[in-house]
């Protein structure tokens, strides 16, 4: 039987320089530090924006040697030292119900459990909660599984981090409204999707969320055109009632963050996954969307800030179709274009594409890597029109490839269409 994932509680970042990375963070991408945890051996910084959390871990250099205990945990808090050669975003941390149990479960079907149900008890009376930590099929990835439903969060991070600042980071930030993490893609090795998958669906009980509306179950979602090869394949998991995490009320639920798994394709040269795969040193998180009311003016506020983001060409902005889609929905090409902005609207779904169909689309830009390497980076999302939907409803990552491929690729829907169905 499954683990029973809840939520995404946290992302973690193991980096050679925390303040740096957590600096970024706060003066660019305007989270907020409300949490640290420094000692001899570590540096721990917890930055939150909206839901979205990040902690930012750091191993310090103080000549102290660890002793296997802190190697096998105790060094990082809620983590685990994952000993990598280069930075890297390499734990998400999903609530659950029940630590002991889930530990149990995926230890019964032959997970790795690198820390055991551990407590920690916040020294000022506001309860416990108890962690373990789990090694992913993919890569480095690890995956910390908490139970907080013990302590009473007073506005800081977690039992054992002191707390920055008044914690009041949930002052409404109008200019940059990010409210939580959509999606964590994974950039893994080719023909690998299948293996993830089940070990996500065997493991955790993620289900396949389709991109798009053609999409092959098995080969799943195929950009393979003008010198772009990549296979997407997606996965999510319904989040537990806000109200109690142990109410299965079903109609309550929604889902949460949900995982892409990218694979290049063979032949056509390299693409934005192997060289995640070259730099990063194997398999691991690509990138992580981050969910906003507002993305012009949160890529705007951050551009501001020093945020570097892939920009399309120029012609993406003035295609006729582009163009028209662009105005029906609202939006002007030339403020799109300031901030690198892609519509992706829903037309594949429809045989008519003159006209958006139901109102759903997306927005998406893409930041620079955020590390030395050309690896991990973020992603600004504005999902309009309606909920977040289910099978063939899903705006896709279509409209990427234009910027993080190359100059050519300005195709249309149907001519992606006509693509995947050739494949
Ligand atoms: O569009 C998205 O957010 C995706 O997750 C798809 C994706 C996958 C791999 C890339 O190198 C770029 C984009």
């Amino acid at each position: 039987m499954a683990a029973r994932v809840c939520r995404l509680h946290h992302v973690s970042l193991h980096v050679s320089n925390a303040v740096r990375v957590a600096g970024a963070l706060a003066s660019r991408f305007q989270f907020v530090a409300v949490g640290a945890r420094v000692t001899a051996r570590s540096r721990q910084l917890a930055l939150r924006k909206g839901s979205a959390v990040f902690v930012v871990n750091e191993r310090r250099d103080t000549g102290v040697t660890w002793t296997e205990a802190e190697e096998n945990g105790q060094g990082y808090l809620y983590d685990v030292r994952p000993c990598y050669a280069v930075d890297s975003a390499c734990n998400v941390c999903f609530e659950v119900e029940d630590v002991t149990e889930s530990c149990a479960r995926l230890s019964d079907r032959g997970c790795d459990v690198l820390v055991p149900p551990t407590e920690v008890c916040d020294p000022d009376g506001g309860g416990s909660v108890t962690y373990s930590v789990i090694r992913s099929v993919v890569g480095n990835v690890c995956h910390t599984l908490l139970d907080r439903s013990r302590y009473q969060d007073q506005g800081g991070f977690l039992p054992g981090f002191q707390r920055v600042g008044d914690g009041t980071d949930s002052e409404p930030d109008s200019r940059c409204p990010v409210t939580h993490f959509d999606h964590v893609t994974f950039a893994c090795p080719r023909r690998s999707t299948g293996e993830v998958m089940k070990w996500y669906q065997e493991n955790f009980g993620f289900q396949r969320f389709f991109i798009g509306s053609n999409e092959d179950v098995d080969e799943g979602y195929v950009l393979n055109q003008d010198g772009i090869g990549l296979r997407l394949t997606a996965m999510e998991y319904w989040k537990c009632s806000e109200i109690g995490l142990s109410i299965p009320f079903k109609d309550s639920q929604t889902p949460d963050c949900k995982f892409v798994i990218a694979e290049s394709l063979p032949e056509k040269g390299q693409n934005q996954v192997d060289t995640f795969l070259k730099q990063h040193r194997g398999p691991g998180i690509q990138h992580i969307g981050l969910s906003t009311q507002n993305i012009v003016s949160t890529a705007e506020t951050m551009a501001q800030a020093g945020v570097e983001f892939f920009t399309p060409p120029p012609a993406y902005y003035t295609e006729v179709g582009k163009q028209q889609e662009i105005l029906e929905a609202g939006h002007h090409p030339k403020e799109l274009k300031q901030h690198g902005i892609l519509l992706d609207t829903d037309l594949r779904n429809h045989e008519d594409s003159s006209t958006m169909p139901n109102g759903r689309y997306l927005l998406q830009v893409f930041t620079k890597p955020i590390f030395s390497e050309d690896t991990f980076f973020l992603e600004l999302i504005e999902r309009r029109g309606g909920h977040r939907v289910r099978r063939g409803e899903h705006p896709g990552p279509v409209e990427v490839c234009s910027v993080l491929y190359g100059e050519r690729v300005l195709r249309t829907e149907t001519g992606l269409r006509g693509q995947n169905q050739a494949d």
